[in-house]
């Protein structure tokens, strides 16, 4: 076990996108640094805080204002409106987090910002410290909007299939939605390509995937953008288990439902029988797309446990039955289900989270992309990790219960559900080794911890 070290050589501010699936990979990144001597400050939103009031044994929590202390995303209500505060907000709160800090005993030597932040850089600059700049979506995302950003790939897009170095090449479907879909969103596409605005003024660029998963388009990317991989960043119990204690995300912005105790519920059920679903923190499906999987799922009679909020579940047909086969939570705590030996099977939305960690679990997936990363992460998971299916979606844009039966059996139980389940455990391997000690990642972590040592004073 890495012992906690007292004698902090130096202090990194780790400022996270405020959502779930941003929050998770970067605090635990801190968790990782602290177990090895470095002092690390998450930098969460006033409204987080008070809505979750966090805790950690390692990793100091402050806080600063996106601008919305009241509600966050949902007290803006409008995606261009909350970016422009947190913007204008956040670069004034979060210097002045940074300035409290250089007026004590431990000063912040580094911020490690989110990518979905460049102006986060802007704040280092200004104050004289370090900017480190975190991905939290796979490289091969990452690598479409920096050519993207760069002009290099006209959109909308024209010539296809895209190539990126070591995939398969990328049909229409394949791409991140905001270009597959050319024009939704338009104000997180601007964030999505503006993450390489100044990227080139960044001391460093961390991303949370591991070299293997994504060798080659980590090598492309190096031309252009040297990005240190440092994944998967997840807690180091389910990997290489040499910090203490860690076993938790600890930071669930979503209730944890203990109604109904599910981990004793999977410990029940025999081994790789049940399929878990989850969509993650943002996606709300239609009633339509609802039954539809209910119907699949009951269709299919495999066990399941659905992570649904209460309004989803409001939404499930009147005829259909929960029975002991099947589990509803709100909120789960997905690495302690994902890592369940009843887990036979992920039917997930494809973010980059869930996806990261059914692989470093080794769980095959079915993948129903919604949106954003999640059409790229699926091709990825099916085409080029060969550890799931992507589910067919109709004319009508939905996906019929017959598709989700049939790739739940294919995954549980058929000749490709084999091969996946050994591709999967293969992932699992790997990631544990970039981890451990002497791995990419665990390398690439030292390397970012010794550099800030001998930072120019
Ligand atoms: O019941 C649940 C459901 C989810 N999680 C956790 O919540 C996170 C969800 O993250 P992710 O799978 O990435 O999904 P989103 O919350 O939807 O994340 C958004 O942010 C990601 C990172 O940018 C993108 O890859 C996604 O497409 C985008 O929707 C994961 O760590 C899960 O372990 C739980 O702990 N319990």
């Amino acid at each position: 076990m890495e012992k906690q070290s007292k004698a902090y050589g130096v202090h990194v501010l780790a400022l996270p996108y405020p959502s779930q699936g941003h929050v998770n990979p970067m605090f635990q990144f801190c968790k990782r640094l602290a177990s090895k001597g470095t002092k690390a400050t998450l930098a969460i939103t006033n409204y987080i805080s008070k809505s979750t009031r966090p805790k950690s044994d390692t990793v100091a929590i402050d806080t600063f204002s996106d601008g919305y202390d009241d509600g966050g995303f949902a007290q803006a209500g409008d995606v261009d409106k909350y970016l422009a505060r947190l913007e204008k907000t956040g670069s004034k709160t979060v210097a002045e987090l940074i300035q409290k800090y250089q007026k004590s005993s431990h000063p912040i030597d580094c911020i490690v910002y989110d990518s979905f932040l460049p102006w986060a850089l802007d704040v280092a600059k200004e104050l004289g410290i370090l900017g480190a700049c975190f991905f939290t979506q796979a490289c091969a995302v990452n690598y479409v909007y920096y050519y993207a950003h760069h002009g290099l790939l006209t959109l909308p897009v024209s010539s296809l299939p895209v190539e990126i170095p070591g995939f398969p090449p990328l049909h229409l479907p394949d791409m991140p939605s905001f270009i597959y879909v050319y024009g939704s969103y338009p104000g997180y596409f601007h964030m999505v390509l503006n993450q390489f605005s100044n990227v080139d003024k960044a001391d460093f660029v961390l991303v949370n995937s591991y070299y293997k998963l994504e060798e080659k388009v980590i090598d492309a990317m190096k031309e252009v953008c040297p990005m240190l991989t440092i994944g998967p960043t997840i807690p180091s119990f389910y990997l290489d288990n040499r910090v203490e204690n860690d076993n938790n995300y600890e930071l669930n912005l979503f209730e944890l439902d203990l109604s109904s105790n599910c981990i004793n519920w999977l410990d029940t059920k025999p081994a790789g029988s049940v399929i878990y679903i989850a969509f993650g923190s943002m996606v709300s499906l239609s009633e339509k797309q609802i039954e539809e999987i209910a119907m699949g799922l009951k269709n299919s009679n495999f066990n399941f446990l659905w992570v649904a909020k209460a309004s989803d579940q409001e939404k499930l047909p009147k005829n259909f039955v929960e029975d002991d086969n099947g589990l509803f939570v709100t909120w789960s705590p997905q690495l302690k289900v994902l890592s369940n030996k009843a887990l036979g099977c992920f039917f997930s939305h494809g973010g980059w989270n869930s996806t990261i960690e059914a692989l470093s679990m080794g769980v095959p997936m079915v993948v129903m992309p919604q949106w954003t990363d999640q059409t790229t992460n699926a091709k990825l998971v099916e085409d080029v990790w060969n550890v799931g299916l992507r589910v067919k979606v109709d004319e009508n844009g939905i996906v019929r219960r017959e598709e989700i039966e049939g790739c739940l059996r294919e995954v549980m139980e058929g000749e490709r559900g084999k091969e996946m389940k050994k591709s999967a455990s293969k992932w699992k391997d790997l990631a544990k080794e970039a981890v451990s000690e002497g791995g990419t990642s665990d390398t690439n972590i030292n390397d970012f911890i010794s550099k800030l040592k001998k930072k120019p004073q």
